[in-house]
């Protein structure tokens, strides 16, 4: 018994399902047996009763006549033969016979505690009237119905329990066959399913045909396999997406550039060896603080602040930003970084976190700061230079503008120093220079600018005049300064100056006019003996008229075909081979003789006259070299110089692309000089045009380099393919170190971004070798040639193909 009731509770436990199944089997069914047995038993009983009650009725009819007629004569005997008869008869167990008026017969007994049924006769006589006689009560018992009823019952019960039983039994059997062990085995496979083993799918121990629709089994086995699939394509993407990110972040870990990860409130999560390399700063000692921390705007925190909310702003609306800072390092030491900012994106599109990239730019940044110093100020005075003076005059004459003030410009230049430079020499020349300078920057107010403009000529800026007449008294101021002597070569040398004044606005609102106009009444100065300052009078317009002749001259040296090009050669450092030609203006007129483009270009600048002047240089210059390339057979590039007013002349692209249509030149053999002052404005129109000229092929080339913006940021940006030092660097590259540092710097950088150098102005072998010597690809100067006319330069061609190779 303690046996099977084992069994029981191992299969409760091993088939909880199956057990739970035979449990419900077997109460809904012994209930539903119960229920059937009942109303079954139920009718057989009301079925024998009615048998009962019908026997009852047969004694009625049978014997209530015969009973009745025995009570009317009195026949005791024959009454209770009859009753006899009666209890003789199967379930009848008791007779009580009622003879009216009171005596009774019984007969029989009723057993006690069994189930009975009372049937009642009237005994009556019939004559003439109707007399009552008595009752006789039949009890019939119905102990035998219940006996057969509790038989009956216990054969279906018995019956329906096995059958219940077996068929429970047969149910079981065929859902552990059907659904339960396969069950089994979807959790065996599911309990054993790992990512090693994903390669074997479930399959169920059955035959089931791919036709047949699939049952629900199927349907859980396919989903499981389904789902095998999946994991087993994520778990290859996760190996593939592993790979990935770890070699994205060998990468980053050793990219040149240092890297700072930030979460999305800009805390910092992580830096590379770069970071850590370039700044000093500990990883430990940076996690979790906001880049901020490590930067350094001005000592006014409030400006950081505000930069990086701007930064954060522009990195969410416009998905980037990228600038220069001053960053710190560790010890607090402070460094010029360039530096990119990036949001990486989640899945939503939302920023999740910032990727800030940093580039050491100290170095650049300080070439960059001397170039720019070298662009902007007299290297000999620290004076502004002329640019950086006429750039100041135009703000001053903006701000008067808007004041309705008045600003004075004087033009001074210091009498006799050529004199004095040519005897006592260029070293007092220079101490002159210098002293001069102190004294008039001396006699000006905190707001005023005094500029070197070249040789002993200075400008000198007077922005807030209440009247004209301010100007004079620092004139006056100025004059008294130069009263005491200087100390040239240990000698007491008296030097003047004059000093020329005109007046914005009375005088001119233009400040070209203005610096004319200041300039003739300097001269007017001078011709009034010297030391002395003039103002400006409309009668000393004469250089104005001249100018207006000039360009009367020039509006016609086109058409009278006065124009011609000069050409220089450029060659190649290394080997001295020729590699083109700059085609320079020149302007022969019957009057002033050959002009050289210092005298007209300006004034073709401001007149406009520049873009036919311009369109009649590269059509020249594009067939001379056309016609070389037939001759010669040697493949030259043709420089052209393009003035700013030029470039921006809307039909300059087509001007361009026309003369190298009409002479059947293909556009890399034509190479555009454009000065850096070009590229200030850094605007959208710019940017376009040169890649327009890029795609037609023509070469880009930085003019004049290290005497505009000097910025070496900017060429990233342009697709040129050359810059020119200008000749003022090259010259002194053998004599002056710091020149000898910049010329080094500056090819260098332009060779990091991918640009040819050339250097222009070389007038001896010295000068050529240290170009050769640093690695500058193309040379061109006087050492070489100097500008010729186009018959002129072919003979050299053919004189000096290689003539500089040593
Ligand atoms: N828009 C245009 N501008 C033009 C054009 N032609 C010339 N120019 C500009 O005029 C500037 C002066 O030119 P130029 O007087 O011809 O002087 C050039 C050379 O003669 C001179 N040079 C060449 N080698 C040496 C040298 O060894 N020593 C020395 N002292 N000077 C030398 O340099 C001038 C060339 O300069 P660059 O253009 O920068 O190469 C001139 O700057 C032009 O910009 C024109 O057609 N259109």
């Amino acid at each position: 018994m303690s046996n099977l009731f084992r069994k029981v509770w191992n299969f409760r436990e091993t088939s909880p399902l199956s057990f739970r199944m035979l449990g419900y089997i077997l109460v809904c069914s012994s209930l539903f047996t119960l229920f059937a047995t009942g109303i079954q038993v139920y009718a057989d009983y009301r079925k024998d009763v009615s048998l009962v009650d019908q026997r009852m009725n047969l004694i009625e009819t049978s014997y209530q006549s015969s009973l009745a007629r025995s009570l009317w004569s009195l026949d005791q005997k024959l009454l209770r033969v009859q009753m006899q008869g009666i209890l003789n008869l199967p379930d009848i167990v008791h007779l009580h016979l009622q003879i009216y008026p009171d005596s009774e017969i019984e007969m029989g007994e009723i057993p006690p505690r069994i189930p009975t049924i009372k049937h009642k006769i009237k005994l009556q006589h019939s004559s003439d009237d109707l007399y009552e006689l008595g009752e006789l009560t039949i009890t019939a018992s119905l102990d035998d119905i219940y006996r057969q009823l509790r038989q009956r019952i216990f054969v279906i019960m018995t019956t329906q329990a096995f059958k219940t039983f077996f068929i429970s039994v047969l149910i079981l059997w065929i859902f552990q066959y059907l659904v339960t062990r396969h069950l089994s085995k979807m959790a065996n496979y599911a309990r054993g399913l790992n990512i090693h083993q994903l390669d074997t799918p479930l399959a169920l121990d059955r035959s089931y045909k791919s036709s047949q629709p699939p049952d629900e089994l199927q349907r859980v086995t396919d989903a499981i396999n389904e789902m095998r699939l999946t994991l087993l394509n994520d778990i290859e993407k996760q190996k593939q997406d592993a790979a990935e990110i770890r070699k994205l972040s060998l990468a980053i870990e050793q990219s040149p550039s240092s890297v700072l990860i930030c979460d999305k409130r800009w805390k910092i999560t992580y830096a590379n060896q770069k970071f850590s390399q370039l700044t000093g700063h500990n990883l430990n000692s940076i996690i979790g603080k906001h880049p901020k921390t490590l930067t350094h705007i001005s000592p006014d925190e409030s400006q950081n602040e505000q930069l990086w909310h701007n930064i954060e702003i522009q990195v969410e609306r416009a998905g980037m930003w990228q600038g220069e800072m001053h960053s710190t390092r560790h010890g607090g030491e402070k460094f010029w970084e360039q530096v990119v900012i990036t949001p990486i994106r989640d899945t939503d599109g939302e920023s999740s976190q910032y990727l800030i990239l940093g580039e050491d730019i100290s170095v650049r940044k300080r070439y960059e700061q001397q170039l720019l110093r070298q662009a902007n100020y007299d290297l000999l005075t620290g004076l502004p230079n002329r640019m950086l003076a006429l750039d100041r005059l135009k703000l001053a004459l903006a701000q008067s503008r808007r004041d309705k003030s008045q600003v004075g410009l004087m033009f001074l230049d210091l009498d006799n120093f050529k004199h004095i430079n040519d005897t006592l020499g260029h070293d007092n020349g220079d101490t002159l220079l210098i002293e001069a300078s102190r004294r008039i920057a001396s006699s000006l107010r905190g707001n005023s600018t005094v500029a070197r403009l070249g040789g002993d000529e200075f400008l000198i800026i007077l922005p807030s005049l209440e009247s004209p007449e301010d100007s004079e008294l620092v004139a006056a101021r100025i004059l008294q300064a130069f009263s005491s002597p200087f100390l040239l070569n240990n000698q007491e040398i008296f030097v003047s100056t004059s000093i020329g004044i005109a007046i914005y606005p009375t005088d001119s609102e233009n400040s070209s006019t203005l610096l004319q106009q200041a300039d003739a009444a300097m001269y007017q100065a001078k011709h009034k003996g010297k030391s002395a300052y003039h103002r400006f009078t409309p009668d000393l317009n004469q250089q104005s008229r001249e100018r207006l002749k000039l360009e009367t001259q020039l509006r016609k040296a086109i058409e009278q075909d006065e124009l011609l090009l000069y050409y220089q050669p450029i060659v190649e450092t290394a080997n001295g081979q020729l590699v083109g030609a700059e085609a320079l203006i020149r302007w022969d007129n019957p009057l002033l003789g050959l002009v050289a483009p210092d005298k007209f270009i300006p004034l073709a600048e401001e007149t406009g006259l520049i873009t036919s002047i311009g369109e009649w240089v590269l059509h020249t210059a594009c067939r001379d070299v056309k016609k070389w390339h037939e001759d010669t057979g040697l493949k030259l590039t043709i420089a052209v110089n393009v003035s700013p007013r030029q470039f921006r002349d809307v039909k300059f692209i087509d001007t361009v692309m026309k003369a190298l249509e009409v002479n059947d030149l293909a556009g890399e053999y034509l190479e555009l000089e454009i000065t850096e002052r070009l590229l200030l404005d850094d605007s959208i129109e710019t940017f376009e045009i040169l890649h327009k000229l890029d795609a037609m092929g023509v070469k880009l080339s930085v003019d004049d380099f290290g005497t505009g913006y000097s910025a070496l940021s900017y060429l990233k940006s342009y697709p040129f393919d050359s810059l020119k030092i200008d000749r003022s660097f090259v010259k002194d590259v053998n004599t002056e170190a710091e020149d000898a540092a910049l010329v080094t710097a500056i090819i260098t950088m332009a060779h990091s971004l991918g640009l040819k150098v050339i250097g222009e102005g070389v007038e001896d072998v010295a000068q050529m070798q240290f170009l050769r010597a640093k690695g500058c690809d193309y040379a061109q100067g006087y050492y070489y040639n100097r500008p010729v006319a186009e018959s002129d330069f072919c003979n050299w061609i053919s004189e000096n193909r290689r003539a500089y190779a040593t």
